[in-house]
């Protein structure tokens, strides 16, 4: 017997097509059915209509929902986040209001190195209920997959344990999960003044036995002034591909040191950040087809300007936008602020939006074929929202403007 549910009564479904990353004029093309509803079997898509029409054997489904003339979207990929770590950072707060800058605070030992401390501090337990908790909330804004990063542990013992995490979270939590190591997140206070040696060691030591382990599918570094230079980030990336990970890189955040220039040349998957970026970078991002994967509320929280999103959509560049939650430069895991920031600051259109967090973020972290569109035979990943289209979702903010999440035909 199968598991079927029918969504009926749908206002307007609003989704991008196909399963590949969305780049200039494709970014902003979004199919639009009105009065649609849609046949789910089993947690797959079965079928999609529209005008009034239902799915045939739709309304012998076991179960019916109506969807009450709303939007009805793709379930939100959440391409970006440090979601576990121990502790908070509220007490930088009021050192950046008197001045000090992000770089300076971790320069002092502070910011991320201080979250390394309370992180290795925590419990394997205690990671996972923190982070678990964390997932719910997400869930319940409209993610129905996130992407989550190491880098708080900085040593073998301590990332295995948050990549461990991760991994139970995607066996336990309804959210499916996908594991980026970040061994190279900072340089932590063992190995001060000798960030080539620690390069060295998470080269020899770490990534092998994330890899072998299976614990992650990605690698990503912090390529930033004072952090890990170019050459550094280069010897890190090289050697995680040739151990089968995909490449992202945090690039152009502060600086503009050459990042997204490395990941135009490594053909890394993504480029995160991107704040700073100049004309060189954006050329080797388009020719390699590396996804911009945008943290608008990143570039809010640290009182920064905002990335350049219209002129890499205008130079083919796949954009994509992700909440960068941390516990440093954005202790908000609400992605729907960032749909907010994509219109008003990066001038994006409601479409290219949709775009950003649905289809764009789920071929960044490997899951295009599976999620980030309403198509048949996809996971029946969806939202529907308390809007009748996405003006609505990218003009309000603040409130929570998800009314039912479903995970794989589900709802939670
Ligand atoms: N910039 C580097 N990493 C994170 C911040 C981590 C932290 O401050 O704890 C980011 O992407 O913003
Ligand atoms: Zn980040």
């Amino acid at each position: 017997m199968k598991n079927t549910l029918l969504i009926k009564n749908i206002g307007l479904l609003q989704t991008p097509v196909g399963s590949f990353s969305h780049k200039g004029a494709q970014q902003g093309e979004n199919l639009k059915l009105q009065q649609a509803a849609v046949l789910i079997e089993d947690g797959i898509i079965k079928e999609i209509s529209q005008d009034g029409m239902l799915p045939i054997g739709g309304e012998e489904a076991e179960t019916i929902m109506d969807a009450e003339g709303q939007l009805v979207t793709p379930g939100l990929v959440e391409g970006h986040t440090h979601l576990v770590f121990g502790g908070y950072r509220q007490h930088e707060i009021p050192l950046k209001l008197k001045g000090a800058t992000y770089l300076e605070i971790l320069k002092a030992g502070g910011g991320i190195l201080d979250t390394v401390r309370h992180t290795r501090q925590a419990s394997f337990d205690q990671l996972y209920q923190k982070s678990f908790d964390f997932l719910d909330e997400m869930m319940a804004l409209g993610v129905t997959t996130c992407e989550a990063k190491s880098g708080y542990g900085l040593d073998l013992e301590n990332e295995l344990k948050m990549l461990k995490v991760v991994k139970s979270l995607d066996e336990n939590h309804p959210m499916d999960m996908v594991s980026t190591f970040m061994g190279a997140h900072a340089i932590p206070d063992e190995y001060k003044g000798r960030g080539d040696e620690f390069i060295q060691m998470l080269c020899q030591d770490v990534i092998p036995v994330v890899a072998e382990q299976g614990l992650a599918e990605f690698a990503d570094v912090f390529c930033e002034d004072s952090v890990f230079d170019v050459p550094q980030s280069r010897t890190y990336m090289e050697c995680a591909k040739a151990h089968g990970l995909g490449l992202k890189i945090h690039a152009d955040e502060i600086e503009e040191i050459g990042g997204s220039e490395l990941a135009g040349e490594l053909a890394a998957v993504s480029a995160e950040h991107l704040i700073a970026i100049g004309e060189k970078g954006m050329a080797a991002m388009a020719k390699a087809g590396t996804t911009a994967m945008l943290l608008p509320a990143t570039s809010f929280y640290l009182g920064k300007t905002f990335a350049p999103a219209r002129r890499m959509i205008e130079l083919g560049i796949p954009v994509a936008m992700a909440s960068d939650f941390n516990p440093g430069s954005c202790p908000s895991l609400n992605l729907q602020f960032a749909i907010n920031l994509g219109y008003l600051r990066y001038k994006l259109t409601p479409e290219e939006i949709l775009t950003a967090v649905t289809i764009n973020p789920a071929c960044a972290i490997g899951r295009g074929s599976r999620v980030g569109t309403l198509e048949v035979g996809k996971q029946a990943d969806l939202v529907i929202w308390d809007a009748p289209d996405m003006e609505m979702l990218c003009y309000r903010f603040g409130s929570n403007m998800a009314t039912q999440v479903i995970k794989k035909g589900m709802l939670v």
